[in-house]
């Protein structure tokens, strides 16, 4: 198994004093190699919350996450850093793209941070994605949708086993989503990834091949 997640939860502090919000409420799932997963649920539903512990960029209150059998929920942040720089890859609502590079730099930069550095690899990338054009531009002078492109072919240059996406086409006007969404699972499968993901649209969540509900703080299966 490639992602187990169990018992997971989740507060955050609320407007009164020791009154925390609870977000996640013991959420457990499993993901294999080669799965695809939608991750829907109401807007404040804590779905980025969810990809975030994935990402091991916060803690959990309980609950463990296993990533490749290793437990991210015990990991110091050196140990989450490494696991980020090597076997996952996101793309989230902010593109944290790095303005002083350029396209070919931005899309290169996990994969060489991971000591797999792949130059042929960022162009093949780019050209699926549409950026062929654009190699040599820095962040701000691309469209919002380039700049989603962008993020999207630097976290698969890294080739990681785990994608963790956050509305990865939820920039793009309907036709271009569809373009690029079939372009991230083609890349996707070509790898042998993981990608969980999530999506707002019915659309894009049919295409997955595995679709589960966040609703008062526990996954449910989807419609
Ligand atoms: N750092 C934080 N501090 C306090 N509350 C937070 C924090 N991050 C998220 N929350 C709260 O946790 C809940 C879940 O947020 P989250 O962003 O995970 O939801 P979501 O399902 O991804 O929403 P959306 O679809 O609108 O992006 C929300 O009520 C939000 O206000």
């Amino acid at each position: 198994m490639l992602l187990e997640i169990r018992d997971l939860s989740k507060s955050y502090p609320g407007p009164e004093p020791d009154r925390p919000v609870q977000v996640l409420r013991g959420v457990s799932l499993s993901l294999d190699a080669g799965q695809t997963l939608a991750l829907t649920g109401e807007s404040g539903s804590g779905k980025s919350t969810l990809l975030h512990l994935v990402a091991g960029l916060d803690h959990a209150d309980a609950g463990q996450i296993l990533l490749d059998g290793r437990e991210v929920t015990r990991m110091d942040d050196t140990g989450r850093a490494a696991l980020r720089r090597g076997t996952v890859g996101v793309i989230f609502q902010q593109f944290n793209l790095i303005p002083s590079l350029d396209v070919a730099a931005n899309i290169g930069f996990q994969a060489r941070l991971a000591g797999r550095a792949d130059p042929a690899r960022v162009l093949a990338l780019a050209g699926a994605l549409g950026l062929g054009a654009h190699l040599h531009k820095y962040p701000e002078q691309l469209s919002g949708g380039q700049q989603q492109r962008v993020a999207i072919a630097r976290a698969l240059a890294a080739r990681p086993r785990l994608i963790l996406a956050d509305e990865p086409t939820g920039n793009l006007d309907e036709a271009t989503a569809a373009e690029v969404m079939a372009q991230l699972l083609a890349l996707v499968s070509e790898e042998g990834a993981a990608l969980m993901m999530v999506t707002h649209s019915e659309r894009m969540a049919t295409q997955l091949s595995r679709r589960l509900h966040l609703r008062q703080g526990q996954l449910e299966p989807g419609p």
